[in-house]
């Protein structure tokens, strides 16, 4: 990606940017997760989503444990270029390493956090392991 495009997002303090993931065709919101100028190039050249894993200080190309890789299908940035927007095609239909379609799966209702989105896959059969 050229210089002009990547000075056209306002990285944070730490060089990262927030990218939220949504479904291409349904819209849904997927995830959101971080990118630093090397996972923008890498998502671009790529096309599909590669994120800055925080806790893990890498490069994470979505999908490289579980398969459930995010092909872009669109990438927008907002008004005042700190955020990213990623219209993305879900492979396996599962963004979240819960196994769930998208990590927004917990509503407030009646002053609660109530589960409102089915496990769609085992997250052992995803990850293999301990995972919580
Ligand atoms: N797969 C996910 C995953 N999917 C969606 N998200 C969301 O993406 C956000 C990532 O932003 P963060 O900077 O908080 O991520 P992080 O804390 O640095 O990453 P982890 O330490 O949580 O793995 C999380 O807060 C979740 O809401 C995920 N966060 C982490 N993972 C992990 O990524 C690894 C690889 O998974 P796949 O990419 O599916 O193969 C596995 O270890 C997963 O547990
Ligand atoms: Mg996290
Ligand atoms: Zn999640």
């Amino acid at each position: 990606m050229s210089d002009d495009l990547m000075n056209a997002i306002h990285w944070n303090e730490d060089g990262l940017v927030p990218a939220i993931a949504q479904d291409a065709t349904s819209g849904q919101v997927l995830m959101l997760a971080w990118m630093n100028r090397e996972a923008l190039a890498a998502t671009v050249a790529e096309g599909r989503a590669v994120y800055w894993s925080r806790s893990r200080g890498r490069l994470w190309r979505k999908g490289e444990e579980s398969g459930n890789v995010q092909r872009l299908e669109s990438l927008r940035v907002d008004c005042d270029g700190d955020t990213l927007l990623l219209a993305v095609e879900q492979v396996g239909g599962i963004a979240c390493h819960t196994g769930r379609a998208h990590c927004f799966y917990r509503e407030l209702a009646d002053g609660a956090w109530v589960v409102t989105e089915a496990v769609r896959r085992d997250p052992a059969s995803l990850y293999g392991g301990e995972h919580e």
